[in-house]
């Protein structure tokens, strides 16, 4: 019983009092906050008032310099309290609804009694510096990771620090309130994970912060290297790892790295939104989401075929190709903004021939972008010069002459006339002109390409990858570059990822099990393209599922071969066993799957009938009318109750239980593809599975 368990007292009390003294540095540091925020806006004005600008003698100008730089140093002094009091009070929110999840006892040496350190999701200390909590990411805390009970280690700055850990104890806490708490005596034994997996799916993936597993946590904690590989089961928490990485990443390099330095590349937009909720839940921003259908529409490639079939050998003989182009005429266009021809063809002709002799490559780009700059330049100041659009601005109303350079042009003399005109000229052309010059669009990149690979057309990956080829690295500051469901994209689509992220440390994280479609890039291509681009790639395996129960482990591992050093585990209670129906008729499993709906109906879990394509989806939708519908592209997924997905869109998704309503053997052959599709459509289960034919059942799940 709780009340009589001392040591539950004992960390009762310890929480309460913890809880207080955060209630009461939120507080305190609102009305700090808010003070300060007043009185810096009475100083700011009254030092602002006492600057008397005066520009009048090399004396006066210093002495104004100089009254402005305290000023501006004053204002930097306010900024940086403000943010550190602004991180402060967001850690002390955070922790507000949970304090902590963990603590450690560790003796230090063996002279020193051994101290208590509680470990959560963010650190705080109190007002003497003295650390109250811990955040998971800071080294000490890879002893309760660890899960190594006794004598264990932590590295700090590269220096292995070897520790004794006395006692590894975890939490069950909501805000004041602690459930229960779990001492592990059993190394890898961890209570409180089995007790997070008791509990139903939820909409949204949430943070493992509290139960990282240490196969995990190695790739989690891992140092920072070109370019990693997780190769890890269905259910294995490869995404979740992601993510508490990208924490990880941001925490220790928080003074130069920024969530929008980082890009994480997922399948879908609704996986994106279930996954949008960790980051900020840890405490940190989300890093850019994009799919590859997203990253083709920034590159101005959202039109073409996405290179889901591009072979790599077409980009290779783009590489073996690129220094012979030879550029005609009918492969340059014009600079043309908003109907103004701003460089002719005859003009970027000329500047082309002048750079020839050095070959189409980056040196040339540079060269010839160098210059349309410059011609660029000398052809608005002329324009600027000319009196149809010095008059045409002062023919525009003032209102509209005021919003487009500032001012109302009033010109004394031809040099101010020309002044105010280039002001309006570069305010409708300077911009967007310097960028089509930037991005190439004086090159017909398609056409040179099509000749080069002699084909009708040019997908994306070959489009971006002539590119890159012709420009050289791309001038992205993104910093990491995580990829999701590695499995599913073309060695084409990864190769341009990894040269056009040069300069980026790659996390690539898959199951080639879930490679749902054909011509996708097996795991020895994507260690080669890496090991090409990035020099070396680490790799980690992943290989216990914490989504799916045995049974349903059991069912998917089976449909596989995962190789014979790979034993696959759950770590969930046993659940139920699959549920298999053959059904006589079309009609008879649109019932079942009435049933099903109506049995799920009002209970907490949520179903998903996971169907082998969109148009079956959509078929079995109008079936089940007014019952189920289809989860559409761009929603988010429901807390509970059933839904219809086509299998490309539950990638990486889970529900309670995965209903197949196509399990037969035409839609399920006995091919590797097949095979790896049921893999992935049955994996998306927790708890259970039901596989519904009609005529007979798949010879891949027949029992
Ligand atoms: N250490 C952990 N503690 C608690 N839950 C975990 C842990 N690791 C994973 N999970 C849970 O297991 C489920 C699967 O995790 P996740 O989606 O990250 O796996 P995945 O390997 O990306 O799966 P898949 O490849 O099948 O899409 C999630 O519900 C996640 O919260």
């Amino acid at each position: 019983m709780k009340h009589d368990d001392p040591v539950f007292t004992q960390e009762q009390k310890h929480l309460s009092e913890l809880y207080s003294l955060l209630l009461h540095y939120r507080d305190e540091l609102t009305h700090q906050l808010e003070h300060d925020h007043k009185q810096a806006a009475a100083d700011l004005v009254t030092m602002s008032e006492e600057i008397r600008p005066d520009f009048g003698g090399a004396d006066e100008t210093l002495e104004t310099l100089a009254a402005i730089e305290t000023l501006n140093a004053v204002i930097d002094a306010y900024n940086q309290y403000h943010d550190f009091s602004v991180d402060r009070l967001r850690r002390i929110l955070l922790l507000l609804r949970q304090p902590y999840f963990a603590k450690v006892r560790l003796k230090m040496r063996p002279d020193r009694p051994a101290r208590d350190v509680y470990i959560g999701a963010a650190g705080i200390t109190d007002e003497h510096h003295l650390p109250l909590v811990v955040d998971w990411r800071n080294p000490i805390a890879e002893t309760y990771y660890n899960q190594e009970n006794g004598k264990t280690s932590y590295t700090v700055n590269g220096a292995v620090r070897t520790v004794e850990l006395e006692l590894r104890r975890q939490f069950d806490i909501e805000r004041e309130h602690l459930h229960a708490y779990f001492d592990t005596t059993v190394a890898i034994e961890d209570s409180l994970l089995l007790h997070a997996l008791r509990s139903h799916h939820t909409e949204k993936l949430q943070a493992i912060t509290a139960t990282i597993q240490r196969e995990q946590n190695q790739v989690i904690r891992h140092e920072d290297v070109p370019a990693m590989l997780v190769w890890g089961i269905a259910g294995s928490g490869k995404t979740s790892v992601m993510l508490q990485r990208i924490a990880y990443l941001l925490y220790h390099e928080h003074e130069s790295l920024t969530a929008d330095q980082v890009c994480l590349f997922s399948p879908n937009k609704v996986f994106e939104r279930y996954i949008d909720g960790v980051l900020p839940s840890l405490g940190e921003a989300n890093p850019r989401l994009l799919t590859w259908r997203d990253f083709m529409e920034d590159q101005g490639a959202g039109d073409r075929d996405d290179g889901a079939d591009t072979p790599l050998a077409a980009l290779e003989r783009l590489e073996n190709l690129v220094s012979k182009i030879k550029i005609e005429e009918g492969d340059i266009r014009p600079i043309t903004v908003a109907g103004e021809t701003l460089l002719t063809t005859v003009q970027i002709a000329s500047v082309i021939s002048k750079h020839r002799r050095f070959g189409v490559g980056p040196r040339f780009t540079a060269l010839v972008t160098d210059e349309l700059h410059d011609r660029l330049e000398r052809r608005l100041s002329a324009l600027s010069r000319t009196h149809s659009w010095q008059e045409r601005l002062l023919g525009l109303d003032v209102e509209e002459q005021i919003r487009l350079i500032g001012s109302v042009a009033n010109p004394v003399d031809e040099e101010e006339a020309a002044h105010v005109t280039r002001t309006y000229v570069d305010v409708l052309f300077q911009r967007a002109a310097e960028d089509a010059i930037d991005r190439l669009a004086w090159l017909r990149l398609d056409r040179v390409g099509m000749r080069l690979l002699d084909s009708p057309h040019l997908s994306a990956p070959e489009l971006l990858y002539l590119r890159l080829l012709i420009q050289g690295r791309s001038r992205s500051d993104v910093r990491y570059v995580m990829i999701d469901e590695v499995q599913d994209y073309s060695p084409a689509q990864l190769k341009v990822l990894a040269s056009y992220y040069a300069a980026a440390h790659f996390l690539l994280l898959g199951d080639p099990n879930q490679a749902i479609r054909e011509h996708t890039a097996t795991f020895d291509e994507v260690r080669s393209i890496f090991t090409t681009s990035h020099g070396q790639v680490d790799e980690c395996r992943l290989l216990t599922s914490y989504r799916s129960s045995p049974e349903v482990t059991a069912l998917f591992s089976h449909l596989v071969v995962m190789g014979e050093d790979i034993k696959l585990a759950s770590v969930r209670r046993a659940g139920t066993e699959p549920r298999r129906e053959v059904l006589p008729t079309e009609e008879a499993l649109v019932q079942v799957l009435a049933d099903i709906a109506h049995e799920e109906a009002g209970t907490e879990g949520l179903t998903a009938i996971v169907a082998r394509d969109s148009k079956h989806a959509h078929q079995l939708a109008r079936q089940l009318k007014g019952m189920v519908s289809a989860l559409k592209r761009n929603e988010a997924l429901p807390a509970s109750g059933i839904v219809i997905v086509p299998l490309v869109m539950a990638k990486g998704l889970e529900f309670d239980h995965v209903v197949i309503p196509d399990a037969d053997g035409i839609s399920y052959p006995d091919t590797p593809l097949a095979r790896r599709r049921l893999y992935t459509g049955v994996s998306r289960a927790m708890h259970q599975v039901t596989l519904l034919a009609v005529g007979a059942l798949s010879p891949l799940v027949a029992d």
